[in-house]
């Protein structure tokens, strides 16, 4: 379960500072974080995911406080516990999907697993494409090689943001299934920051956002 309370956050300098509404996400639940550009959704997701550290307040993940955990802890836990999707794929462009995934794997120091790459690949109707390298996807079948790899280290929470926005209705409303049903499978929470309004009916818990900085 992931719980957050009185977060808040400040770019260096910046004159306004971010307010985050307190999460209570159950393991297995679905959130949907809506809001319009520059509100603060990346902001938001990049502190569940531990990339930035809040100026104050608290995150918990199955009860592991991120305020214990620093430099290669916190990278461990991330790669163990948490799947992220972000709106561009990031691939390293010269090894295969295939390797992409493998990688995710050992940078969490999880043991080699090809019968979990081929069958994450298959529930996400890419395994044909096992051996391309990432720039010969479409950038659907980029955006699901995206959601292998988050999914590839069995995390507890998986953070998407923007997962949906550059895909057409079809591949928008395919890639919001995937996502929901691989979280339920694995008994993750699946938070998904966005602007697309398309997602609204699809999630359990739907979150609106106006901005969330206030003046410091
Ligand atoms: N590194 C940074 N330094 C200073 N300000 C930043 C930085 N990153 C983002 N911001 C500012 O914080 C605000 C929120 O940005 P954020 O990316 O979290 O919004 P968002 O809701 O995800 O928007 P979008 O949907 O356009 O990505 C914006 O005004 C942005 O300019």
């Amino acid at each position: 379960m992931l719980i957050t309370h009185d977060l808040t956050y400040r770019y260096p300098g910046a004159a306004t500072t971010f307010r985050f509404p307190d999460l209570s996400v159950d393991r297995a639940g679905t959130l949907l974080l809506l809001g319009p550009s520059g509100a603060g959704k990346s902001t938001w997701l990049h502190l569940l995911a531990g990339v930035l550290s809040p100026l104050a307040g608290r995150m918990e993940l199955d009860g592991v406080d991120y305020a214990a955990l620093s430099g290669a802890k916190l990278d461990r836990f991330r790669g163990r516990n948490i799947g992220l999707v972000f709106q561009r794929p990031y691939f390293v462009d010269a090894l295969t999907v295939e390797e992409n995934l493998a990688i995710a794997r050992r940078m969490a120091s999880l043991p080699p697993d090809p019968e979990l790459l081929r069958t994450t690949l298959h529930q996400l109707g890419i395994d044909d494409h096992a051996d391309r390298l990432p720039g010969q996807l479409s950038v659907g079948e980029q955006q699901r090689a995206t959601i292998a790899r988050a999914l590839v280290n069995r995390p507890k929470l998986i953070l998407a943001d923007e997962p949906t926005s550059a895909l057409d209705r079809r591949n928008a409303s395919r890639v919001s299934a995937l996502l929901r049903e691989r979280a339920a499978e694995l008994g993750a929470a699946l938070i998904v920051v966005t602007h697309d309004e398309r997602l609204r009916d699809d999630f359990r818990q739907v979150v609106e956002l106006t901005s969330l900085a206030t003046p410091n």
